[in-house]
């Protein structure tokens, strides 16, 4: 059954001064969307206010039908998880060990695991092909790897919704689709909604189902194939470097 997992409505973001105004999407089960814009418009600073990192300047944030302020951080971490970029972890742990602490909502005080928790844990960690690093410390990872111990802790957390920051910045090309469509596989398979900012812009045109474009203060929502439509994309970079091509529905140097 299709529902929306997640819907902004007339959402102002910024900090002493607005960087995006008037922002609204919705994101159903089984969606994939890709957040864009240049370096600087505000993709990172909509997903803290998303995951009240900090706060949206005005309008809701509606997570599975309730305001966002409502929940309890117990309940959002039950209904919403959050990949960062640089996360800070303590790395003499293993890849177990931290995607083990996606289970904390549902451990008890003792934060003992469970035979369910511990089989969540290994397919969540198989998932993302890291299952012969299972024991291994994280300081002994490379920094893509530690970006798939990140998602695999996510996983973990069996949320409707993952909210992830640039989730292939560290890794090479090969990976980099790997995860994303890793991402779009989980969506659909495991009837979750997505969002990740991302600066790999063709891939997300390629792969997502809708599309977020922070541009000029502005926020536009749609599938690829409408926003090239409505002329978005080519606002995007000055002319002078790079190029969308209306038909190929990429951009080209
Ligand atoms: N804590 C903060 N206080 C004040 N201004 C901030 C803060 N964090 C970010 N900004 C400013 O807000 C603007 C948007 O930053 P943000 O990190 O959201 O952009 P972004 O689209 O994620 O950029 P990038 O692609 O470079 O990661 C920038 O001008 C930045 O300097």
């Amino acid at each position: 059954m299709e529902k929306i997992i997640l819907d902004i409505q007339n959402l102002d973001i910024g900090y002493d001064k607005t960087l995006v105004e008037n922002i609204n999407f919705s994101i159903k089960n089984s969606e994939l969307v890709g957040l864009i814009g240049v370096n600087g418009s505000g993709k990172s600073t909509l997903l803290k206010s998303i995951t009240q990192i900090n706060s949206a300047l005005k309008g809701n944030i509606i997570l599975n039908q309730k305001p966002i302020e409502k929940y309890s951080l117990k309940e959002k971490s039950e209904q919403m998880g959050l990949v960062l970029t640089n996360p800070i972890i303590n790395k003499d742990l293993s890849v177990f060990e931290i995607v083990a602490l996606g289970r904390q909502p549902y451990t008890n005080w003792l934060g003992l695991l469970t035979k369910k928790d511990k089989r969540i844990i290994i397919k969540a960690i198989e998932q993302v092909g890291l299952i012969d690093k299972v024991k291994k410390k994280c300081a002994k990872l490379s920094d893509g790897q530690l970006q798939k111990v990140m998602l695999a802790r996510a996983l973990a957390q069996q949320t409707e919704l993952i909210v992830l920051d640039e989730p292939t910045t560290h890794l090479d090309m090969y990976h980099k689709i790997y995860i994303l469509k890793l991402l779009k596989m989980i969506c659909q398979k495991n009837n979750k909604a997505m969002l990740f900012a991302t600066h790999e812009i063709n891939l997300a045109l390629q792969l997502c189902d809708k599309i977020i474009v922070l541009n000029d203060k502005k926020a536009y929502f749609g599938t690829t194939e409408e926003l090239a439509k409505n002329q978005v994309f080519k606002k995007l970079f000055p002319n002078d470097l790079i190029n969308f091509d209306q038909e190929q529905l990429i951009f080209k140097v």
